[in-house]
């Protein structure tokens, strides 16, 4: 036993700032929801936590990880969509600050996506082969929040209408994005409206077709990445792109790397050649101009720097 003595007594009160095991709780805090808005009512949540019905039979204990994956995936995709429909938006209607406030939320949420991959990478492919099969033809790839982001961002492709067919409302709104300007094309036209010179076979083309790199662009965008600062909202605003694409590409290739470790090279359920099909996807971009605008940025020389 340590000797106590000179220590305090065993009754004494522990002083204010030791650690309670229990909170005391305050007079004020509302406790009668029979009329007031409580926080379950607010964010219906009845109905999204009852939103998750696993199909394996017997029920696997796995499965509800990747419905819940997918779902919060989903819930992200939706504020995103949110963001990126209004910095569009925004854009269009020659108001481009706000709108980089909004793709750095997109940013954010593309992190969170994209760690995201690390709680489902803890399913084995033995656990994951428990109930793969009761997911049928389903597959990712059928995510119509997925493929809107993807056309807003200008990854045009009228093929991949054909799978939403079956559900018309989904249908008509992913047809509205292919058939719009992407936030990329609204760019260009705010540009445009700047007084720079962007081509205009740019400014009216046929918006359900993906952005093809031009040449006139990646000169306009070296004009402006060789001189920053007398350009600095345009400047700023390319940066952000780059930076949405590159998150973009993280979690294309967290994907990838998720899936080949739990199927291996089997196929996918939405009848794709699996991995390959997914590694094609890491060769696309949305901004090609504003990458190949970086290989043409003149290297500063001690010589050029002093006598420019
Ligand atoms: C065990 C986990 C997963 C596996 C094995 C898997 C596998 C696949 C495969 C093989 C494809 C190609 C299409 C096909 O033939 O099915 C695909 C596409 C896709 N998956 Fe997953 N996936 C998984 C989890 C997820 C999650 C959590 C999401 C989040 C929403 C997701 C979203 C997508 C999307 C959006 C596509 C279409 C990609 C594109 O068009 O390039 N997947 N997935
Ligand atoms: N394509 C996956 C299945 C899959 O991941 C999936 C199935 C149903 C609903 C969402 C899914 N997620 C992503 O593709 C596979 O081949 O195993």
């Amino acid at each position: 036993m340590p000797d106590r003595s000179g220590s305090q007594p065993a009754e004494a009160a522990p002083p204010a700032s030791r650690p309670t095991a229990q909170r005391d709780l305050e007079e004020g805090i509302e406790r009668d929801f029979a009329r007031n808005l409580s926080y379950g009512e607010y964010l219906d949540l009845a109905k999204v936590l009852s939103a998750q019905h696993p199909r394996s039979v017997p029920t696997r204990h796995d499965e509800m990880l990747f419905i819940i994956q997918h779902q919060t995936s989903e819930l992200w995709l939706k504020l995103m969509l949110h963001e990126l429909h209004s910095a569009r938006d925004l854009i269009r209607a020659d108001d481009p600050r706000p709108a980089l406030k909004r793709l750095a939320r997109v940013k954010h949420i593309q992190v969170i996506l994209t760690e995201q991959w690390s709680v489902l990478a803890t399913l084995t492919p033995s656990e994951y082969a428990q109930f793969r099969s009761f997911l049928a033809t389903g597959s990712g790839f059928q995510s119509w929040q997925y493929r809107s982001v993807e056309f807003l961002l200008g990854n045009k492709n009228a093929e991949m209408l054909r799978v939403f067919e079956h559900d018309p409302i989904v249908h008509a709104e992913v047809s509205t994005l292919l058939h719009e300007p992407s936030l990329y094309d609204e760019v260009l036209a705010w540009l445009s409206r700047q007084g720079y010179a962007v081509p205009p076979e740019l400014l009216d083309r046929d918006w359900s077709r993906p952005h093809q790199e031009n040449e006139g662009l990646v000169e306009l965008f070296g004009q402006i990445y060789a001189a920053p600062d007398e350009h600095w909202g345009v400047y700023e605003l390319c940066e952000e792109l780059i930076d949405v694409e590159d998150n973009f590409q993280f979690w294309r290739f967290r994907h990838l790397k998720t899936v080949e470790r739990i199927i291996g090279s089997k196929r996918g359920t939405g009848g794709s050649s699996g991995v390959p099909f997914l590694r094609r996807a890491l060769d696309l971009t949305f901004f090609p101009e504003l990458y190949s605008v970086r290989s043409r940025i003149q290297d500063v020389t001690e010589e050029g720097y002093h006598h420019e």
